[in-house]
């Protein structure tokens, strides 16, 4: 089966499922290899290029996790225990004297020779200092032993991790200043549409404003992505091919709008005639027109120009082709099933993603939705999915994949 339809004519639908392999096949086939070293602060967002392996315990030793008093538990026998010291955290205490207890705060070393701590709410001080536990003890209580988190040696992050706060937070934790991460994509980003105006300039008649280009741009970054913003690219053939040449020298174009069947739709066009035009026509709604293939060589993707048919399909295809160029294993959003909220009684032949939101634990969508209408996205907080042929009543189950973690 030839699953590329021609652009101009009716062709056969591919499966999101098939498009989605067929892009993360060509992703790892074309991998970013470069690498640099970051400071922690300018990681975020970036792909770890090798493991991380601890040099470090830890804990680097023995510490408290409570307020309270560090004892041996074989010294505390009917009498009270004198304390000997004290102990905060960011000192080194002397080991424990026999017979007496430390008195110690969370996050401080454990002195040698101490087994249990005990909190001080379960301790009474009487006079000259001596306290008196209330409670059972066990060996080990409140202290967090030395390597608990991790040991030297150990692998604490594996390369193709993608690094956010908390990645780099555990970094730190290791003592690690910076990271050696992959290098960001380049991606060139067109905007197709006669039409389109940037904001703050005045419209013209039927002129409306580029909201796409803004879109993309915040997603790319957010991705790690380096952005060459080609700005916005007009409905026609040769200067279509002229700036698809004049970005050679990056990773990915990826473009909005240009890619349906219309007399203004050259995108599709210029990669079957300068390139090759792999991918046309998916199952899904929005997103139908998703192209993809090469200009001289150079990946290209297509999104629909509707803003919402831009949001779906940067979010299930073209994120997770740009995580696995650099070596991400898991690129889907996570997915989570859900009762629906609304009826769905007329079965679609494209798989659907709907602009909804959780209320009540139920999925439920926006009142409009029309590819076109961005502010569905806007009050969305996720794309609930109602498979090729489903319908439903209130109550069944749906697919609910957040977007706050893809696109926030
Ligand atoms: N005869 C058919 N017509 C259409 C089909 C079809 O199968 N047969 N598919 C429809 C579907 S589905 C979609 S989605 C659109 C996709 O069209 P394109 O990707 O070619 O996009 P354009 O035609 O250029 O624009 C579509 C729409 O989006 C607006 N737009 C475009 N770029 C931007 C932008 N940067 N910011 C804001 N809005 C933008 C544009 O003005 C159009 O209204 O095709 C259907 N047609
Ligand atoms: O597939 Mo189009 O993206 O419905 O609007
Ligand atoms: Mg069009």
């Amino acid at each position: 089966m030839n699953p590329v339809g021609k652009p101009g004519k009716a062709g056969a639908l591919m499966a999101v499922e098939v498009a989605l392999q067929r892009l993360l096949d060509m992703a790892a086939a074309a991998p970013i290899v470069e690498r640099e070293t970051l400071p922690l602060a300018a990681a975020q967002g970036r792909v770890l290029a090798q493991d991380l392996v601890s040099t470090l315990d830890l804990p680097p030793w023995p510490n408290s996790a409570m307020d309270g008093y560090a004892l041996r538990l074989a010294d505390c026998k009917d009498e009270p225990l004198v304390v000997s010291q004290r102990v905060f955290a960011g000192q080194a205490p002397a080991p424990l004297a026999a017979g007496t207890c430390a008195r110690i705060f969370t996050g401080a070393p454990v002195p040698a020779g101490a087994d249990c701590v005990e909190m001080q709410e379960n301790a009474v001080v009487e006079a000259d200092e001596r306290v008196r536990f209330t409670e059972p003890m066990v060996i080990g209580q409140n202290i967090r032993p030395q390597g608990q988190e991790t040991t030297v040696g150990e692998q604490v992050l594996a390369a193709g991790t993608r690094l956010g706060p908390v990645e780099l937070g555990l970094a730190a934790s290791l003592g690690c200043a910076s990271l050696e991460v992959v290098r960001k994509v380049r991606v060139g980003v067109l905007s197709t549409g006669d039409e389109l105006v940037e904001p703050g300039q005045p419209l013209g008649p039927g002129q409306i404003y580029n909201s796409n280009r803004v879109l993309l741009c915040g997603w790319l970054r957010g991705l790690g992505c380096e952005v060459v913003d080609a700005g916005i690219l007009p409905d026609d053939l040769p200067t279509t091919r002229e700036r698809l040449a004049q970005l050679s020298d990056v990773d990915l174009i990826l473009s909005t709008g240009g890619v349906s069947v219309g007399e203004a739709d050259f995108l599709g066009i210029a990669l079957r005639e300068d390139g090759e035009l792999a991918l046309w026509k998916l199952a899904i709604k929005p997103g139908k027109p998703l192209t993809f293939g090469h200009y001289r060589g150079v990946p290209v993707i297509g999104l629909p120009g509707n803003p919402a048919s831009t949001l779906v399909t940067f979010a299930l295809l073209a994120r997770p082709y740009l995580l696995r160029r650099q070596g991400v294993e898991s690129v889907m959003p996570l997915k989570f099933k859900v009762p629906a909220g609304f009826a769905w009684p007329k079965a679609g032949s494209r798989r659907e993603y709907l602009r909804g939101r959780m209320e009540n634990g139920r999925a439920i969508i926006y009142r409009n939705q029309s590819s076109g209408v961005l502010r569905s996205a806007a009050w969305a907080e996720g794309l609930v999915e109602v498979l090729e042929g489903q319908t439903l009543v209130e109550g069944d189950e749906v697919g609910f994949i957040p977007l706050s973690e893809v696109l926030g």
